[in-house]
C-alpha cells in the first residue's frame, strides 16, 4: 500500500511542455562501467545525481554500526494514489487513482511516446517483466540481494511502479508526491543512488526489446528523460530523509490479541520515536520473511507512550499476515518502514467526517476518530462499520465505547448477512452529506463501490479520501 494521494479527485495534469519536473541538479557524468560505456550516451541521462555527503555518511554509519544493510527489492508494491502516500522501492507506484488520465490533446510529447510504448508491451507484460529482472540480475548480480529470496508474489512490483509512474508523467503534483514517498520508502531496502542507473538501463533494455515494432531514438530519449526525472525525485527525497529519519525502525511486539480465528491486534514498541499521523500506514517486515514488506494502517492516533497498534487479518497464502496472526508473539522484533499515506484529517476545516470501514479497514477509521477527539473538535463524525457477520465485527466494542464518550460520534454496524444493501449503499439511507468529507478504508471492491456511492449522494471527488486500490490489492497478504 505504498503510495500517495488520498482524494478521489483528478489531481490535474500539467500537459504540454517537455516534462513535469525539472531536476534541481544535472545527472552526474562520472565514468560508467564498461557495459555502460558500451551502451553509448543513451544512458548518460539515467545516472542519478551524485550522492550527497549525507548519503555517504549514513551508509557508512549504518555499516559501522553493524546494522543489516537491507537489500530489499527496489520496489514495493504499494503505490500511491489514494493512500496518498507510499514509499517502497520502486514498489509499484500505483499511480494516483484519483488521477484522471490526461486527454490526448493535453499530453506532453514524452507522455505520448511513453503511452505508445506501454500499449505495445501490454499484451506481453509478463515477458517484459521476466526479461527486465533477468537483465537486472545478470548484469548486476549484486542487486539480487535487495530482493526477497522468493520473488513470485512481488517480482513485478518494481517494474509496475516504474511503468505506472512513467505513464503519469504529466500528472505532476500527484506523481512528485508519490515518488518522494517512494524514494523515502526505498531507503529501508538499502537502495542507493547508483542502483537507479542499473534499473533504468535494464528497463530500457526490456522495453526496447518488446516494443521493437515501434521503438525509435526519440521514444528512447523520452524514456531516458522520464526515468531520469523519476529517479531524481526519488533520490533527492531519500537524501533529504536521511538527514532526519532512520531508514527503518525496529519494533518489539508487546501485545498480541487474537480477536477472531484470523484477526489479530498487535501492539508494538518502536526502538525510537516514530512520528506519524492518524490515517497513515507503515510497511512491516517480519523476521520469518526477510525483505518482504506489507502495509498496515495504524489503528490508533499517536499515543503518549509511543506504542503503535495494527489490525492484521490472515489471508489465504498470505505469508506476512499469517506470520503476524498465527506465529508472532510478544518479544518478537519486526521492522517498520516510514509512515506513509495521506488519508489524514484536515484540521483547518470543521467539516463532518463520513467514514466507511470494511473489515480490518476499521483500523485507520478508529485512528481518525481518536485524532478528532484529541483535537478537541466537535465536528460530526459518522462511522459505518461493515462486516460479513456479527462475529467479524471484532472491534465494535471499542467503537461503541468511543461513541458513548463522544456525543459528536455515531457508529453504525452494517452486517452483510443482515443488510439488504452492502456497506457503501447503506449511506444513502442517512445524510444529507453535503457538509462532509468522506474517508474509505477496506477491501478494494468496497473502495471502488464506495467512491461511486459517495459521488452519487453528492460528495465531490476531491472530498473523498482513501488509500490507493492498487496498494490495497497487494497489501493484505
Ligand atoms: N487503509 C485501508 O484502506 C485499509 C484497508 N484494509 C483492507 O481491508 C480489507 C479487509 O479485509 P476483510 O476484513 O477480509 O474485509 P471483508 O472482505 O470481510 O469485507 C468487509 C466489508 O466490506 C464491505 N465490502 C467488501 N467487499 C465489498 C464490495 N465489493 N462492495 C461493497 N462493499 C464491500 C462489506 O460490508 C464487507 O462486510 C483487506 O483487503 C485490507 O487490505 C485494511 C486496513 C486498512
Amino acid at each position: 500500500m505504498d503510495a500517495p494521494t488520498t482524494t478521489s479527485a483528478d489531481n490535474g495534469t500539467s500537459g504540454g511542455g517537455a516534462g513535469w519536473f525539472t531536476p534541481h541538479t544535472q545527472p552526474e557524468t562520472t565514468p560508467g562501467s564498461e557495459r555502460e560505456a558500451s551502451e553509448g550516451n543513451r544512458l548518460a541521462g539515467m545516472r542519478p545525481v551524485g550522492r550527497t555527503t549525507a548519503d555517504t555518511e549514513t551508509d557508512q554509519q549504518r555499516e559501522n554500526a553493524g546494522q543489516p544493510v537491507v537489500t530489499a527489492p527496489a520496489t514495493d508494491p504499494y503505490v500511491p494514489a489514494q493512500r496518498s502516500t507510499s514509499s517502497a522501492p520502486p514498489p509499484a507506484p500505483a499511480a494516483p487513482q484519483t488521477a484522471v488520465p490526461a486527454r490526448a490533446e493535453q499530453a506532453s510529447p514524452d507522455a505520448v511516446l511513453i503511452r505508445r510504448t506501454m500499449a505495445e508491451v501490454a499484451p506481453v507484460a509478463d515477458k517484459v517483466t521476466s526479461y527486465f529482472y533477468a537483465l537486472l540480475f545478470v548484469r548486476h548480480p549484486d542487486l539480487r540481494s535487495l530482493f526477497p529470496a522468493a520473488m513470485d508474489t512481488q517480482r513485478d512490483r518494481l517494474l509496475k511502479a516504474l511503468l505506472t509512474a512513467a505513464e503519469h508523467v504529466d500528472n505532476t503534483p500527484v506523481l512528485v508526491d508519490y515518488l518522494q514517498n517512494l524514494g523515502r520508502g526505498h531507503r529501508k531496502y538499502g537502495t542507493r543512488p547508483e542502483h537507479y542507473a542499473a534499473v533504468g538501463e535494464c528497463l530500457i533494455g526490456a522495453l526496447s526489446k518488446y516494443a521493437s515494432g515501434v521503438w525509435h531514438p526519440e521514444m528512447e530519449a523520452a524514456w531516458v528523460r522520464t526515468y531520469t526525472t523519476i529517479s531524481q525525485v526519488m533520490i533527492d527525497a531519500a537524501a533529504a530523509d536521511e538527514l532526519r529519519a532512520p531508514a527503518w525502525w525496529y519494533a518489539e511486539i508487546v501485545a498480541h490479541d487474537l480477536r477472531t480465528r484470523d484477526v489479530a491486534v498487535l501492539t508494538v514498541r518502536p526502538n525510537q520515536p516514530y512520528p506519524f499521523l492518524a490515517g497513515q500506514y507503515a510497511s512491516v517486515e517480519t523476521p520469518w520473511w526477510p525483505r518482504i514488506w506489507r502495509h498496515y494502517s495504524f489503528a490508533s492516533a499517536p499515543r503518549h507512550d509511543g506504542l503503535l497498534t495494527f489490525h492484521v487479518k490472515a489471508v489465504p497464502a498470505g505469508w506476512v499476515s499469517n506470520a503476524l496472526v498465527h506465529r508472532s508473539r510478544p518479544g518478537d522484533i519486526l521492522r517498520l518502514g516510514p509512515p506513509a499515506g495521506s488519508m489524514t484529517v484536515d484540521h483547518t476545516t470543521d467539516s463532518g467526517l463520513l467514514c466507511l470501514g470494511g473489515g480490518t479497514g476499521i483500523a485507520p477509521i478508529r485512528a481518525l476518530v481518536e485524532d478528532v477527539a484529541e483535537h478537541g473538535e466537535r465536528r460530526p463524525v459518522e462511522v459505518f462499520y461493515g462486516a460479513r457477520t456479527d462475529h467479524d465485527l471484532y472491534d465494535i466494542d471499542t467503537m461503541l465505547r468511543l461513541q458513548q464518550t463522544h456525543p459528536w460520534l455515531s457508529v453504525r454496524a452494517i452486517i452483510d448477512q443482515h443488510a439488504h444493501l452492502q456497506l457503501p449503499d447503506a449511506i444513502r439511507q442517512y445524510g444529507p452529506w453535503s457538509g462532509y468529507d468522506a474517508y474509505l478504508s477496506g477491501p478494494p471492491g468496497m473502495i471502488r463501490n464506495g467512491v461511486d456511492a459517495l459521488r452519487n449522494v453528492g460528495i465531490p471527488s476531491e472530498r473523498i479520501r482513501h488509500d490507493s486500490v492498487e496498494e490495497l490489492v497487494g497489501a493484505g497478504d
